[in-house]
């Protein structure tokens, strides 16, 4: 294992280096695996790489830590405001910091790239021990593939037990499966808009946005990454982004928002543009400037085989491992994983009680944008204590190296 500092779009460094006590925080850094490690699928990656940043401090006992775990185009910023390789804020700025639902100065929170990921995690778009890239070689991976991985970052880290492990949309799915795998490691749960099992539904939207990308003639079968810039499949990559931002946002609120409105300076009748036309456009181009196809390509189809049920006798039977304190958060206007989907996850999950419903016209996308209710659900899961102490006192540092 070795760790060090990094930013995605930088070369990384050397394999040293490591967090010190009395770092600031946000700090973001990286994991190293040496390998054979082994994934679901029965092939190996022969080392693995984990980008993460965390905020806070870890406490002694290493009881105050919290997993955080990003959806399908996130990254491991969850927190913090744009800067050097972060475009944006974080994802949930508004929830992560001193004196917010989740408090910087009590918890130690973790943000942790998938596995499979392009933002400091290993996936398509890394390169091998013999520089080339991956590509069209990098294996298949499963939702539990990546959370082992986030297993062995946590082992590195000391972290024996999460007190949380919180997760929306993908995110979501990789909680869930922490909590079926490693009920002794999840201290309590909260998911966010994401199913136990993808439907075929599910499954059609992402096979859609992944033919999208494979017919792009710049996909080159998945091995574009050192062709020329500007000719990777940046066509298909958008075409799959505004096939799913239709799916995360309500009917609605596109209706309230742009209903038939043409575009400014723009008329249909001539060519022009739609105003909801040129609203997913910009997503798409700005989700090809900072995302890989690659990395689309491999994270829809875990996605697409996430299933806690699988080898587990079922669904309600891989539910029944977890008995953590758990709440399952829906969105009611989410036509992407509609609430009634949770609410049997929420009933066969013997933690929860019953499905809390997030209020939103928004549609899935709420998950980011509904901060404050999100936030009441954090803190009805990790409640503030009765008498807290002064922050910061209780720290341990990270340890350098691991085994
Ligand atoms: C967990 C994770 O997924 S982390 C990654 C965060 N997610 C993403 O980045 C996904 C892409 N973005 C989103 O899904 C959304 O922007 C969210 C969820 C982050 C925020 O939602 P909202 O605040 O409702 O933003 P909304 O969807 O309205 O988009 C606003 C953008 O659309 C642009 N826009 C609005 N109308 C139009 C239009 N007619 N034509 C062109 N652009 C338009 C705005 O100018 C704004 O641009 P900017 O983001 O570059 O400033
Ligand atoms: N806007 C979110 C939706 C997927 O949950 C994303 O891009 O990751």
């Amino acid at each position: 294992m070795n760790r060090g500092t990094t930013s995605p779009a930088l070369p990384l460094p050397p394999a040293a280096g490591g967090r010190r006590e009395g770092d600031p925080p946000g700090r973001r850094s990286w994991a190293a695996f040496d390998g054979p490690f082994g994934l679901e699928s029965g092939t190996d990656l022969p080392d693995v790489r984990l980008a993460y940043e965390t905020w806070g401090h870890l406490a002694p006992d290493g009881a105050n830590a919290v997993l955080v775990l990003h959806a399908l185009t996130g990254d491991s910023h969850a927190a913090g405001p744009a800067g050097p390789g972060h475009p944006s804020a974080g994802w949930w700025d508004a929830l992560i910091g001193p004196g917010r639902a989740l408090d910087t100065d009590r918890w130690f929170v973790v943000a942790p790239n998938v596995l499979g990921g392009c933002q400091g995690s290993t996936g398509p778009s890394s390169r091998r021990s013999d520089g080339t890239r991956w590509g069209a070689a990098f294996p298949r991976l499963t939702v539990r593939d990546q959370v082992a991985a986030e297993a062995r970052l946590a082992d590195c880290l000391g972290i024996g037990r999460w007190a949380a492990v919180i997760g929306g949309s993908m995110g979501g799915m990789r909680a869930l499966e922490w909590a079926v795998s490693r009920p002794g490691r999840t201290g309590s749960l909260l998911v966010l808009a994401a199913p136990a099992a993808s439907t075929a539904e599910q499954i059609a939207w992402g096979s859609m946005q992944i033919a999208a990308i494979r017919n792009d003639p710049g996909w080159q079968g998945g091995r574009y990454h050192d062709a020329p810039p500007g000719s990777g499949p940046h066509r298909g990559l958008g075409l799959a982004r505004r096939i799913a931002h239709v799916t995360y946002r309500s009917e609605a609120e596109l209706d309230t928002r742009f209903g038939r409105r043409a575009q400014p300076g723009e008329l249909p009748a001539r060519g022009g543009r739609y105003q909801v036309e040129s609203y997913l456009d910009h997503h798409a181009d700005k989700l090809v400037r900072r995302f890989d196809a690659g990395s689309y390509v491999v994270l829809t189809q875990a996605m697409n085989a996430h299933d806690v049920g699988r080898g587990r006798g079922g669904t309600a039977r891989a539910l029944r491992r977890a008995g953590m304190p758990a709440l399952i958060a829906g969105i009611d206007s989410d036509r992407l994983y509609p609430p009634a989907q949770q609410a049997e996850a929420a009933a066969l999950l013997p933690g929860a009680d019953h499905l809390r419903v997030i209020e939103s016209p928004y549609g899935h996308d709420g998950f980011l944008i509904e901060t404050e209710q999100v936030g009441a659900l954090v803190r009805e899961l990790l409640p503030p204590p009765h008498r807290p102490g002064p922050p910061g006192t209780d720290r341990r540092p990270l340890p350098l190296e691991c085994p």
